[in-house]
Protein backbone atom coordinates (compact mmCIF):
# COMPACT_ATOMS: atom_id res chain seq x y z
CA UNK A 1 0.00 0.00 0.00
CA UNK A 2 1.48 3.40 -1.02
CA UNK A 3 -0.44 5.27 2.10
CA UNK A 4 2.32 6.28 3.62
CA UNK A 5 4.66 7.27 1.29
CA UNK A 6 2.18 9.85 -0.29
CA UNK A 7 1.82 10.88 3.85
CA UNK A 8 5.21 11.78 4.08
CA UNK A 9 4.47 14.15 0.72
CA UNK A 10 4.14 17.38 1.25
CA UNK A 11 2.74 18.52 -1.52
CA UNK A 12 0.03 15.93 -1.24
CA UNK A 13 -0.94 16.99 2.08
CA UNK A 14 -0.86 20.59 0.39
CA UNK A 15 -3.39 19.17 -1.96
CA UNK A 16 -6.33 21.49 -0.09
CA UNK A 17 -4.70 22.41 3.40
CA UNK A 18 -6.83 25.32 4.00
CA UNK A 19 -3.01 26.22 6.44
CA UNK A 20 -0.66 26.47 3.15
CA UNK A 21 -3.50 29.30 1.86
CA UNK A 22 -3.12 31.67 5.34
CA UNK A 23 0.85 33.23 5.78
CA UNK A 24 -0.03 33.23 9.50
CA UNK A 25 -0.28 29.90 9.59
CA UNK A 26 2.71 28.95 7.16
CA UNK A 27 4.79 27.54 10.08
CA UNK A 28 2.07 24.01 10.37
CA UNK A 29 2.71 23.79 6.32
CA UNK A 30 5.69 21.96 6.47
CA UNK A 31 4.41 19.67 9.82
CA UNK A 32 1.40 17.80 8.58
CA UNK A 33 0.38 15.54 11.06
CA UNK A 34 1.40 11.97 10.85
CA UNK A 35 -1.38 9.32 9.70
CA UNK A 36 -1.26 6.67 12.05
CA UNK A 37 -1.17 2.49 11.77
CA UNK A 38 -3.02 1.20 14.91
CA UNK A 39 -3.61 -2.63 15.78
CA UNK A 40 -7.23 -3.97 15.70
CA UNK A 41 -6.44 -4.76 19.36
CA UNK A 42 -5.61 -1.05 20.36
CA UNK A 43 -8.89 0.27 18.54
CA UNK A 44 -11.06 -2.48 20.21
CA UNK A 45 -9.77 -1.63 23.38
CA UNK A 46 -10.41 1.95 22.68
CA UNK A 47 -14.23 1.67 21.73
CA UNK A 48 -14.51 -0.81 24.58
CA UNK A 49 -14.95 -3.77 22.49
CA UNK A 50 -17.16 -2.05 19.86
CA UNK A 51 -19.26 -1.28 22.42
CA UNK A 52 -23.08 -0.35 22.19
CA UNK A 53 -22.22 2.21 24.61
CA UNK A 54 -19.55 3.28 22.14
CA UNK A 55 -22.15 3.19 19.14
CA UNK A 56 -22.24 6.69 17.34
CA UNK A 57 -24.18 5.20 14.46
CA UNK A 58 -24.51 3.07 11.43
CA UNK A 59 -24.24 3.94 7.33
CA UNK A 60 -24.23 1.93 4.32
CA UNK A 61 -20.14 0.54 4.71
CA UNK A 62 -20.60 -0.08 8.32
CA UNK A 63 -20.71 0.81 12.01
CA UNK A 64 -18.81 4.68 13.85
CA UNK A 65 -18.05 4.28 17.09
CA UNK A 66 -16.09 6.73 19.95
CA UNK A 67 -13.07 6.13 20.48
CA UNK A 68 -10.84 7.07 23.28
CA UNK A 69 -6.71 7.33 22.51
CA UNK A 70 -3.60 7.84 23.98
CA UNK A 71 -4.61 7.65 27.15
CA UNK A 72 -7.85 9.40 27.20
CA UNK A 73 -6.19 12.51 25.63
CA UNK A 74 -7.42 11.84 21.59
CA UNK A 75 -11.23 11.15 21.32
CA UNK A 76 -12.01 10.20 17.65
CA UNK A 77 -14.41 8.24 15.59
CA UNK A 78 -13.70 4.51 14.25
CA UNK A 79 -15.63 3.59 11.32
CA UNK A 80 -15.60 -0.14 11.36
CA UNK A 81 -16.14 -1.91 7.98
CA UNK A 82 -15.90 -5.40 6.23
CA UNK A 83 -13.45 -5.53 3.88
CA UNK A 84 -15.41 -8.07 1.15
CA UNK A 85 -13.76 -9.67 -2.00
CA UNK A 86 -13.41 -8.39 -5.98
CA UNK A 87 -16.39 -9.45 -8.18
CA UNK A 88 -16.72 -9.11 -11.90
CA UNK A 89 -19.35 -8.23 -13.62
CA UNK A 90 -20.20 -7.01 -17.01
CA UNK A 91 -16.62 -7.30 -17.54
CA UNK A 92 -15.93 -4.36 -15.29
CA UNK A 93 -14.07 -5.20 -12.12
CA UNK A 94 -16.63 -4.27 -9.13
CA UNK A 95 -15.62 -1.80 -6.56
CA UNK A 96 -15.74 -3.61 -3.75
CA UNK A 97 -14.92 -2.82 0.01
CA UNK A 98 -11.41 -3.42 -0.15
CA UNK A 99 -10.62 -1.11 -2.77
CA UNK A 100 -12.86 1.57 -1.08
CA UNK A 101 -10.52 1.11 2.01
CA UNK A 102 -7.57 1.98 -0.39
CA UNK A 103 -9.56 4.36 -1.84
CA UNK A 104 -10.66 6.43 1.26
CA UNK A 105 -7.27 6.48 3.18
CA UNK A 106 -5.71 7.00 0.16
CA UNK A 107 -7.78 10.03 -0.43
CA UNK A 108 -7.81 11.31 3.34
CA UNK A 109 -3.81 10.93 3.65
CA UNK A 110 -3.45 13.17 0.83
CA UNK A 111 -5.91 15.88 1.70
CA UNK A 112 -6.72 17.56 4.82
CA UNK A 113 -8.52 20.88 5.57
CA UNK A 114 -9.80 22.83 8.08
CA UNK A 115 -13.82 22.13 6.91
CA UNK A 116 -13.06 18.49 6.27
CA UNK A 117 -13.42 14.97 9.07
CA UNK A 118 -9.55 14.46 9.24
CA UNK A 119 -7.89 10.97 9.00
CA UNK A 120 -5.98 10.62 12.09
CA UNK A 121 -5.08 6.72 11.55
CA UNK A 122 -5.73 2.98 10.36
CA UNK A 123 -6.03 -0.50 10.64
CA UNK A 124 -6.19 -2.83 7.91
CA UNK A 125 -6.86 -6.24 9.31
CA UNK A 126 -7.13 -8.90 6.62
CA UNK A 127 -7.28 -11.69 9.04
CA UNK A 128 -10.31 -10.33 10.43
CA UNK A 129 -11.68 -9.14 7.26
CA UNK A 130 -11.99 -5.68 8.45
CA UNK A 131 -10.81 -1.96 7.98
CA UNK A 132 -11.09 0.68 10.58
CA UNK A 133 -10.69 4.57 9.82
CA UNK A 134 -10.03 6.53 12.75
CA UNK A 135 -11.08 10.41 11.85
CA UNK A 136 -11.66 13.11 14.03
CA UNK A 137 -14.74 13.01 16.60
CA UNK A 138 -17.79 15.30 15.94
CA UNK A 139 -19.49 15.81 18.98
CA UNK A 140 -22.54 18.04 18.04
CA UNK A 141 -23.83 14.85 15.08
CA UNK A 142 -24.98 15.97 11.82
CA UNK A 143 -26.48 18.72 9.53
CA UNK A 144 -29.23 16.04 8.61
CA UNK A 145 -29.99 15.65 12.02
CA UNK A 146 -29.74 19.71 12.64
CA UNK A 147 -32.33 20.44 10.07
CA UNK A 148 -34.77 17.58 10.33
CA UNK A 149 -34.79 17.02 13.74
CA UNK A 150 -38.43 16.76 15.82
CA UNK A 151 -37.54 16.97 19.28
CA UNK A 152 -38.55 20.32 20.10
CA UNK A 153 -35.66 20.88 22.45
CA UNK A 154 -33.58 21.66 19.71
CA UNK A 155 -34.23 25.09 18.30
CA UNK A 156 -34.27 25.10 14.10
CA UNK A 157 -31.22 25.94 13.05
CA UNK A 158 -30.73 29.90 12.62
CA UNK A 159 -30.46 31.50 8.86
CA UNK A 160 -26.76 32.28 10.24
CA UNK A 161 -25.57 29.10 11.20
CA UNK A 162 -27.00 27.96 8.26
CA UNK A 163 -25.30 30.13 5.69
CA UNK A 164 -22.22 29.41 8.00
CA UNK A 165 -22.56 25.75 7.26
CA UNK A 166 -22.96 26.59 3.54
CA UNK A 167 -20.13 28.50 2.97
CA UNK A 168 -17.48 26.34 5.28
CA UNK A 169 -18.73 23.46 3.03
CA UNK A 170 -18.21 25.43 -0.38
CA UNK A 171 -14.76 25.97 0.97
CA UNK A 172 -13.76 22.54 1.01
CA UNK A 173 -15.28 21.46 -1.80
CA UNK A 174 -13.85 24.53 -3.91
CA UNK A 175 -10.42 23.70 -2.35
CA UNK A 176 -11.13 19.99 -3.31
CA UNK A 177 -11.57 20.72 -6.97
CA UNK A 178 -9.12 23.88 -7.21
CA UNK A 179 -6.35 21.09 -6.12
CA UNK A 180 -3.19 20.21 -8.15
CA UNK A 181 -4.71 16.89 -8.62
CA UNK A 182 -8.17 17.30 -7.85
CA UNK A 183 -10.94 15.28 -5.42
CA UNK A 184 -14.55 14.95 -6.46
CA UNK A 185 -16.40 13.69 -3.16
CA UNK A 186 -19.52 12.46 -5.18
CA UNK A 187 -21.42 12.08 -2.04
CA UNK A 188 -22.27 15.62 -0.61
CA UNK A 189 -25.16 15.21 1.81
CA UNK A 190 -26.69 16.56 4.84
CA UNK A 191 -25.91 13.45 6.25
CA UNK A 192 -22.21 13.40 5.31
CA UNK A 193 -21.93 16.68 7.34
CA UNK A 194 -21.18 16.66 10.82
CA UNK A 195 -20.47 19.43 13.26
CA UNK A 196 -17.38 19.64 15.41
CA UNK A 197 -16.91 21.03 18.76
CA UNK A 198 -16.80 24.89 17.79
CA UNK A 199 -19.86 24.18 15.89
CA UNK A 200 -18.28 23.89 12.38
CA UNK A 201 -19.60 22.41 9.51
CA UNK A 202 -16.95 19.02 8.33
CA UNK A 203 -17.47 17.37 5.61
CA UNK A 204 -17.04 13.57 6.24
CA UNK A 205 -17.29 10.21 4.09
CA UNK A 206 -14.90 9.97 0.94
CA UNK A 207 -15.97 6.37 0.50
CA UNK A 208 -17.01 7.56 -2.78
CA UNK A 209 -14.94 10.39 -3.87
CA UNK A 210 -12.69 10.16 -6.36
CA UNK A 211 -9.17 11.73 -6.88
CA UNK A 212 -7.54 12.57 -10.66
CA UNK A 213 -8.09 14.52 -13.55
CA UNK A 214 -11.66 14.07 -14.72
CA UNK A 215 -10.13 12.14 -17.77
CA UNK A 216 -7.31 9.80 -15.82
CA UNK A 217 -8.14 5.95 -16.84
CA UNK A 218 -9.04 5.53 -12.89
CA UNK A 219 -11.97 7.87 -13.34
CA UNK A 220 -13.16 6.50 -16.67
CA UNK A 221 -13.53 3.48 -15.44
CA UNK A 222 -15.45 4.14 -12.17
CA UNK A 223 -19.01 3.76 -12.24
CA UNK A 224 -21.60 6.61 -11.12
CA UNK A 225 -22.45 6.19 -7.86
CA UNK A 226 -23.96 8.59 -5.33
CA UNK A 227 -26.91 9.47 -3.25
CA UNK A 228 -30.47 9.04 -4.53
CA UNK A 229 -32.16 12.85 -3.99
CA UNK A 230 -28.69 14.43 -4.38
CA UNK A 231 -27.08 12.55 -7.46
CA UNK A 232 -26.55 14.50 -10.45
CA UNK A 233 -28.92 13.84 -13.24
CA UNK A 234 -26.74 14.59 -15.98
CA UNK A 235 -24.11 11.83 -14.31
CA UNK A 236 -24.81 8.40 -16.20
CA UNK A 237 -21.81 7.01 -17.17
CA UNK A 238 -18.11 7.66 -15.75
CA UNK A 239 -17.68 9.68 -18.65
CA UNK A 240 -20.24 12.22 -17.70
CA UNK A 241 -18.13 13.11 -14.08
CA UNK A 242 -17.01 16.28 -13.20
CA UNK A 243 -16.58 18.81 -10.77
CA UNK A 244 -20.02 20.01 -11.51
CA UNK A 245 -21.67 16.89 -10.69
CA UNK A 246 -20.97 17.44 -6.69
CA UNK A 247 -22.34 20.96 -7.21
CA UNK A 248 -25.68 19.84 -8.23
CA UNK A 249 -25.04 17.37 -4.99
CA UNK A 250 -24.45 20.93 -3.29
CA UNK A 251 -27.53 22.38 -4.59
CA UNK A 252 -29.67 19.77 -3.54
CA UNK A 253 -28.05 20.61 0.32
CA UNK A 254 -28.60 24.24 -0.49
CA UNK A 255 -32.09 23.41 -0.93
CA UNK A 256 -32.52 21.91 1.98
CA UNK A 257 -30.88 24.19 3.92
CA UNK A 258 -33.51 27.05 2.97
CA UNK A 259 -36.17 25.25 3.03
CA UNK A 260 -35.62 22.67 5.07
CA UNK A 261 -37.36 19.80 3.77
CA UNK A 262 -35.35 17.22 2.91
CA UNK A 263 -33.87 16.17 -0.62
CA UNK A 264 -36.90 13.64 -1.46
CA UNK A 265 -39.75 14.07 0.95
CA UNK A 266 -42.83 12.31 0.65
CA UNK A 267 -45.15 14.74 2.22
CA UNK A 268 -44.49 17.15 -0.26
CA UNK A 269 -45.39 17.33 -3.94
CA UNK A 270 -43.87 17.17 -5.39
CA UNK A 271 -41.51 14.84 -3.31
CA UNK A 272 -38.19 16.05 -5.46
CA UNK A 273 -37.13 19.02 -3.81
CA UNK A 274 -35.62 20.07 -7.37
CA UNK A 275 -39.29 19.86 -8.88
CA UNK A 276 -40.14 21.30 -5.70
CA UNK A 277 -38.51 24.65 -4.86
CA UNK A 278 -37.26 24.98 -8.59
CA UNK A 279 -40.19 26.12 -10.31
CA UNK A 280 -41.03 28.69 -7.12
CA UNK A 281 -37.98 30.01 -7.59
CA UNK A 282 -38.34 30.90 -10.98
CA UNK A 283 -41.51 32.36 -9.92
CA UNK A 284 -40.25 34.60 -7.36
CA UNK A 285 -42.20 32.76 -4.65
CA UNK A 286 -39.03 33.20 -2.49
CA UNK A 287 -40.95 32.97 0.60
CA UNK A 288 -42.67 29.68 0.07
CA UNK A 289 -39.25 27.80 -0.33
CA UNK A 290 -38.27 29.27 3.36
CA UNK A 291 -38.12 26.88 5.98
CA UNK A 292 -41.55 28.07 8.00
CA UNK A 293 -39.69 26.48 11.36
CA UNK A 294 -37.81 29.93 11.38
CA UNK A 295 -39.30 32.90 13.10
CA UNK A 296 -36.14 35.22 12.28
CA UNK A 297 -35.99 35.32 8.59
CA UNK A 298 -32.87 37.43 6.94
CA UNK A 299 -33.94 40.40 4.20
CA UNK A 300 -35.92 39.34 1.82
CA UNK A 301 -33.28 39.82 -1.07
CA UNK A 302 -30.63 37.23 0.72
CA UNK A 303 -33.17 34.31 0.42
CA UNK A 304 -33.52 35.65 -2.63
CA UNK A 305 -29.59 35.28 -3.40
CA UNK A 306 -29.42 32.19 -1.80
CA UNK A 307 -32.32 30.75 -3.66
CA UNK A 308 -31.38 31.41 -7.30
CA UNK A 309 -27.78 30.40 -6.56
CA UNK A 310 -29.39 26.83 -5.60
CA UNK A 311 -31.50 26.69 -8.88
CA UNK A 312 -28.44 27.70 -10.46
CA UNK A 313 -26.41 24.90 -9.19
CA UNK A 314 -29.19 22.22 -9.49
CA UNK A 315 -29.36 23.20 -13.54
CA UNK A 316 -29.34 19.87 -15.44
CA UNK A 317 -27.03 21.09 -17.43
CA UNK A 318 -23.78 20.54 -15.87
CA UNK A 319 -21.81 23.40 -17.92
CA UNK A 320 -24.25 25.97 -16.96
CA UNK A 321 -23.76 25.58 -13.21
CA UNK A 322 -21.74 27.80 -11.48
CA UNK A 323 -18.24 26.32 -10.27
CA UNK A 324 -17.59 26.58 -6.29
CA UNK A 325 -14.85 29.39 -6.38
CA UNK A 326 -18.45 31.69 -7.82
CA UNK A 327 -20.52 29.79 -5.32
CA UNK A 328 -18.52 30.28 -2.64
CA UNK A 329 -18.11 34.36 -3.55
CA UNK A 330 -21.66 34.33 -3.52
CA UNK A 331 -22.24 32.99 0.11
CA UNK A 332 -19.48 35.46 1.45
CA UNK A 333 -21.68 38.28 -0.13
CA UNK A 334 -24.57 36.66 1.66
CA UNK A 335 -23.18 36.10 4.70
CA UNK A 336 -21.76 39.72 4.72
CA UNK A 337 -25.10 41.24 3.67
CA UNK A 338 -27.22 38.92 6.43
CA UNK A 339 -24.85 39.55 9.26
CA UNK A 340 -24.86 43.74 8.52
CA UNK A 341 -26.21 45.82 11.50
CA UNK A 342 -29.69 46.66 10.82
CA UNK A 343 -29.64 50.23 10.27
CA UNK A 344 -31.67 51.57 7.43
CA UNK A 345 -28.76 53.19 5.22
CA UNK A 346 -26.57 49.89 5.15
CA UNK A 347 -29.57 47.36 4.67
CA UNK A 348 -30.57 49.65 1.21
CA UNK A 349 -27.24 49.88 0.50
CA UNK A 350 -26.64 45.89 0.38
CA UNK A 351 -30.09 45.88 -0.85
CA UNK A 352 -29.48 47.83 -4.09
CA UNK A 353 -25.86 45.90 -4.49
CA UNK A 354 -27.77 42.53 -3.78
CA UNK A 355 -30.52 43.00 -6.41
CA UNK A 356 -28.30 43.66 -8.89
CA UNK A 357 -26.78 40.74 -8.76
CA UNK A 358 -29.87 38.52 -8.43
CA UNK A 359 -31.42 40.52 -11.45
CA UNK A 360 -28.46 39.54 -13.62
CA UNK A 361 -29.09 36.15 -12.08
CA UNK A 362 -32.80 36.11 -13.04
CA UNK A 363 -32.36 37.67 -16.14
CA UNK A 364 -30.39 34.48 -17.41
CA UNK A 365 -32.74 31.69 -15.76
CA UNK A 366 -35.45 33.85 -17.71
CA UNK A 367 -33.87 32.59 -20.57
CA UNK A 368 -33.90 29.05 -19.78
CA UNK A 369 -37.41 29.28 -19.22
CA UNK A 370 -38.62 31.12 -22.05
CA UNK A 371 -36.91 27.91 -23.37
CA UNK A 372 -38.95 25.35 -21.75
CA UNK A 373 -42.22 27.22 -22.32
CA UNK A 374 -41.37 27.06 -26.03
CA UNK A 375 -40.49 23.50 -25.59
CA UNK A 376 -42.89 22.11 -22.88
CA UNK A 377 -45.59 24.55 -22.90
CA UNK A 378 -45.66 25.47 -19.84
CA UNK A 379 -46.89 29.10 -19.47
CA UNK A 380 -47.22 31.51 -16.67
CA UNK A 381 -50.87 31.64 -17.27
CA UNK A 382 -50.55 27.97 -15.89
CA UNK A 383 -48.95 29.06 -12.70
CA UNK A 384 -51.42 26.96 -10.31
CA UNK A 385 -51.29 23.86 -12.10
CA UNK A 386 -47.90 24.29 -12.79
CA UNK A 387 -46.62 21.71 -10.47
CA UNK A 388 -49.40 19.04 -11.71
CA UNK A 389 -47.77 20.46 -15.38
CA UNK A 390 -44.60 20.25 -14.11
CA UNK A 391 -45.03 16.64 -12.91
CA UNK A 392 -45.87 15.68 -16.60
CA UNK A 393 -43.35 17.26 -18.33
CA UNK A 394 -40.43 15.96 -16.31
CA UNK A 395 -42.34 12.74 -15.27
CA UNK A 396 -39.00 10.26 -16.72
CA UNK A 397 -36.87 12.25 -14.76
CA UNK A 398 -39.27 12.34 -11.22
CA UNK A 399 -39.43 8.41 -11.77
CA UNK A 400 -35.79 8.33 -11.23
CA UNK A 401 -35.56 10.20 -8.43
CA UNK A 402 -38.84 9.70 -6.45
CA UNK A 403 -39.56 6.67 -4.96
CA UNK A 404 -41.92 3.52 -5.97
CA UNK A 405 -45.89 4.83 -6.14
CA UNK A 406 -46.80 2.54 -3.10
CA UNK A 407 -44.32 4.68 -0.97
CA UNK A 408 -46.05 7.64 -2.44
CA UNK A 409 -47.90 8.55 1.17
CA UNK A 410 -47.92 11.78 3.62
CA UNK A 411 -45.88 11.67 7.07
CA UNK A 412 -43.10 9.46 5.92
CA UNK A 413 -39.50 10.55 7.35
CA UNK A 414 -37.24 9.17 4.95
CA UNK A 415 -33.56 9.12 4.54
CA UNK A 416 -31.30 8.50 1.42
CA UNK A 417 -28.53 6.35 1.59
CA UNK A 418 -25.25 6.16 -0.66
CA UNK A 419 -25.85 4.03 -3.43
CA UNK A 420 -23.34 2.75 -5.69
CA UNK A 421 -19.67 1.32 -4.96
CA UNK A 422 -20.32 1.81 -1.61
CA UNK A 423 -22.59 -0.65 -0.33
CA UNK A 424 -21.54 -2.98 2.24
CA UNK A 425 -22.36 -5.89 4.74
CA UNK A 426 -22.72 -4.47 8.18
CA UNK A 427 -19.74 -5.70 10.30
CA UNK A 428 -21.45 -6.41 13.15
CA UNK A 429 -23.40 -9.36 10.77
CA UNK A 430 -22.18 -12.48 9.74
CA UNK A 431 -19.76 -11.66 6.81
CA UNK A 432 -20.52 -15.36 4.73
CA UNK A 433 -20.61 -15.31 1.66
CA UNK A 434 -21.05 -12.32 0.90
CA UNK A 435 -21.40 -12.79 -3.28
CA UNK A 436 -22.33 -10.06 -5.63
CA UNK A 437 -25.77 -9.12 -4.71
CA UNK A 438 -26.56 -5.71 -2.25
CA UNK A 439 -29.26 -4.05 -1.69
CA UNK A 440 -29.54 -0.73 -2.80
CA UNK A 441 -31.91 1.10 -0.45
CA UNK A 442 -33.30 3.30 -2.17
CA UNK A 443 -35.32 4.99 0.33
CA UNK A 444 -34.37 4.33 3.96
CA UNK A 445 -37.68 5.47 6.06
CA UNK A 446 -36.63 5.28 9.85
CA UNK A 447 -39.77 4.07 11.58
CA UNK A 448 -41.66 2.02 9.04
CA UNK A 449 -43.03 -1.64 9.01
CA UNK A 450 -41.06 -4.08 7.31
CA UNK A 451 -43.15 -4.27 4.10
CA UNK A 452 -42.66 -1.36 3.44
CA UNK A 453 -39.12 -1.53 3.77
CA UNK A 454 -38.84 -4.26 1.19
CA UNK A 455 -41.22 -2.03 -0.97
CA UNK A 456 -38.51 0.68 -1.13
CA UNK A 457 -35.50 -1.63 -1.70
CA UNK A 458 -34.44 -2.71 -5.25
CA UNK A 459 -32.15 -5.53 -5.58
CA UNK A 460 -29.16 -4.91 -7.67
CA UNK A 461 -25.98 -6.46 -8.69
CA UNK A 462 -23.09 -5.44 -6.72
CA UNK A 463 -21.09 -3.70 -9.77
CA UNK A 464 -23.91 -2.17 -10.77
CA UNK A 465 -24.49 1.60 -10.57
CA UNK A 466 -27.69 4.12 -10.43
CA UNK A 467 -26.36 5.53 -13.88
CA UNK A 468 -26.81 1.81 -15.76
CA UNK A 469 -30.13 1.45 -13.61
CA UNK A 470 -31.30 4.53 -15.46
CA UNK A 471 -29.19 4.30 -18.85
CA UNK A 472 -32.95 3.51 -20.64
CA UNK A 473 -34.30 6.82 -19.28
CA UNK A 474 -31.78 8.85 -20.42
CA UNK A 475 -34.01 10.40 -23.27
CA UNK A 476 -35.94 13.25 -22.13
CA UNK A 477 -34.85 14.63 -19.30
CA UNK A 478 -35.54 18.22 -18.06
CA UNK A 479 -33.23 21.38 -18.21
CA UNK A 480 -33.16 23.93 -16.06
N1 LIG B 1 -16.48 11.49 12.89
C1 LIG B 1 -17.63 11.22 13.50
N2 LIG B 1 -17.88 11.70 14.73
C2 LIG B 1 -19.06 11.45 15.35
N3 LIG B 1 -20.07 10.74 14.81
C3 LIG B 1 -19.89 10.25 13.57
C4 LIG B 1 -18.66 10.44 12.85
N4 LIG B 1 -18.78 9.84 11.65
C5 LIG B 1 -20.00 9.29 11.61
N5 LIG B 1 -20.68 9.52 12.75
C6 LIG B 1 -22.04 9.05 13.09
O1 LIG B 1 -22.24 7.80 12.47
C7 LIG B 1 -23.35 7.87 11.57
C8 LIG B 1 -23.05 7.02 10.35
O2 LIG B 1 -22.07 7.68 9.58
P1 LIG B 1 -21.64 7.16 8.15
O3 LIG B 1 -20.75 8.15 7.57
O4 LIG B 1 -21.12 5.81 8.34
O5 LIG B 1 -23.00 6.98 7.38
P2 LIG B 1 -24.03 8.02 6.69
O6 LIG B 1 -23.26 9.15 6.11
O7 LIG B 1 -25.10 8.38 7.69
O8 LIG B 1 -24.66 7.14 5.56
P3 LIG B 1 -23.97 6.62 4.23
O9 LIG B 1 -22.92 5.67 4.65
O10 LIG B 1 -25.07 6.01 3.50
O11 LIG B 1 -23.40 7.82 3.53
C9 LIG B 1 -23.53 9.34 11.25
O12 LIG B 1 -24.85 9.61 10.92
C10 LIG B 1 -23.09 9.99 12.55
O13 LIG B 1 -24.18 10.04 13.44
Amino acid sequence: MGYLSSCNCESAVAICDSYNWNPRRRSKRHHPPKIRIFSYDELAAATNGFSAGNFLGKGSHGRVYKAVLDNGKLLTAVKRTILTTTTTTGGHNSTNNVNQADNEIEILTRVRHRWMVNLIGYCVDHRRKTKLLVVDYMPNGTLYDQLHSRCSLHPPLSWNRRTKHALQIASVLHALHAAETPVIHRDIKSSNILIDGDGNARLADFGLALIGNVDDERLKCTPPAGTLGYLDPSYLVPADLTAKTDVFSFGILLLEMISGREAIDLSYSPSCIVDWAVPLIKRGEFAAVCDPKIKNRPYSAVIRKLAVLAARCVRSTAKKRPDMLEVVECLKTVRKLSQASPSWNRLRRGSEEISENVFAVEEEMKEEIHVRIVRGGSSRKNRKDSNVLHERIVSEEETLLSPPPQLRRRNFVLRSRSVGAKVGPDPNEDIGDNETVATLRVLIEEERPVTTMAAAEMRLRKSRSVGIVRSNKTASRKRY
